[in-house]
């Protein structure tokens, strides 16, 4: 379901100079040996006008390519000193393997020197870290510059300060219901709908669930602060609907999606408005943020929720898909796939988002990966537009962390290293 649409050519662009030269080199590597892989001798051919002119380089931009050029004739200058050949523009390179002579960088974190093209070069101290090694993993390469976790000050941002006012604000909740209110309006449904409480094996009717909000007031305000100091400490704004200031709404038809879209059944919808309006009086779902070493931010329970409860809406700035094939942002969601391309949307919570947007994924090349997946992503027509929900799909006990299928419809998501 989530794309992350990159390309490989972005991919290298800002994995480090050399290994960016090893990329474009390696497309005239020589095999010259049939010698064990290790002690075979190849030869590379480089030509640095066709160099200059590959998509890789086109992309840097001039200041880069520059310095793409700077780092070549480094290279040529190094490597004239071994047992370089140099003929005009052409250069000739010796290696004990195909990567071997540019391979120079180790990860900091594995001390290995595989994978050059997941490689990031710290911008300041020079450092190569696998994008994968990295807590949290990069799946993509970050725009701008980037600095490594040795040379970054950064830490998470302070907590999000418990006072009720300050939340209310931040969260512009509208008519915040009295504590006491609350706690007797969600034993009152307690008592009428017992099951929606027990543990007891989930009702095969499969249509969604409305939330059930924490009654303790002290707790619903740590999960709401949990949620504020996730997006303040990325820089998000938080917002519970899709946002329309670069494709405009007209444009989320969701009769424009490719085979089309079903239409949220009407009890489903009863389900999808109540969380809503739960949600703006500050009856959040009962679920916390928290921070992983691993993973980054991550999403918890914060009680028992049953199969088929509503989890929250992925929402964030609708953009044409083809605005972001270039997109580092590891967040992107697909809205709508149509069979023409420029009809497509997806959602970006770069700058405006809500909690799902912290949802992990699962690493769906294992089996164990696979059998951590407690919500599923759907994608409905509500109102003609399409939209995002992400539900749980099984009982989810309190404590667990949720996960859903980055790929649920496409698998270009790189999810193998996914703890
Ligand atoms: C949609 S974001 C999820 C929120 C993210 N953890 C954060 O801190 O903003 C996707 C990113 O989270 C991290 N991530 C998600 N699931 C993961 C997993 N199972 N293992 C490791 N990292 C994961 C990866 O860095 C991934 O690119």
């Amino acid at each position: 379901m989530e794309r992350s649409p990159y390309g490989k050519e972005r991919r290298v662009k800002r994995v480090r100079i050399s290994s960016t030269y090893t990329a474009l080199s390696s497309l005239a590597v020589e095999d010259l040996g049939s010698e064990p892989p290790h002690l075979r001798q190849c030869k590379a051919t480089v030509n640095f006008s066709e160099v200059l002119t590959t998509t890789v380089a086109q992309s840097l931009g001039v200041a880069k390519r520059k310095k793409l050029l700077k780092s070549l004739e480094e290279v040529v200058r190094d490597e004239q000193a071994k047992s370089t050949k140099v003929v005009g523009t052409e250069m000739v390179v010796w290696t004990n393997g195909p990567a071997s002579a540019y391979s120079l960088t180790l990860c900091e974190e594995c001390k290995g020197g595989d994978s050059a093209e997941q490689m990031l070069l710290c911008d300041q101290c020079d450092r190569g870290f696998h994008m994968f090694c990295l807590s949290p993993i990069l799946v993509s390469i970050p725009p701008g510059d980037w600095i490594c976790p040795h040379c970054s000050k950064s830490t998470i941002a302070h907590e999000f300060l418990m006072v009720q006012k300050k939340i209310v604000d931040y969260f512009r909740i509208q008519n915040l219901l009295p504590s006491k209110s609350v706690t007797e309006a969600i034993e009152r449904k307690k008592r009428k709908k017992q099951s929606a409480f027990s543990f007891c094996p989930p009702k095969r009717g499969r249509r969604l669930l409305p939330y059930v909000p924490t009654i303790d007031p002290q707790r619903r305000l740590k999960q709401m602060a949990s949620l504020a100091t996730a997006l303040t400490s990325i820089g998000v704004q938080f917002s519970d609907s899709l946002s329309y200031r670069y494709a405009p709404r007209t444009a989320n038809r969701a009769a424009h999606e490719k085979g089309g879209m079903r239409e949220m059944p009407r009890d489903d919808k009863e389900a999808f408005d109540k969380c809503k309006a739960m949600c703006k009086s500050g009856l959040w779902q009962p679920l916390t943020v928290a921070y992983d070493m691993r993973q980054g931010f991550v999403v918890e329970a914060d009680e028992d929720i049953k199969d088929m409860t509503f989890i929250a809406e992925y929402t964030g700035e609708v953009d044409y898909m083809c605005c972001r094939h270039y997109d580092s942002g590891n967040s992107i969601m697909g809205l709508l796939f149509s069979d023409d391309p420029i009809k497509e949307l997806v959602i970006c919570p770069d700058k405006r988002s809500n909690i799902a947007r912290f949802l992990s994924g699962i690493n769906n090349h294992t089996e164990e990966g696979r059998k951590k997946q407690n919500v599923r992503c759907v994608r409905y027509s509500i109102n003609g537009e399409a939209r995002v929900i992400l539900i749980a799909m099984r009982d989810i006990l309190k404590g667990e962390r949720l996960y859903y299928d980055y790929n649920a419809y496409y698998t270009e998501y790189p999810t193998q290293h996914f703890v």
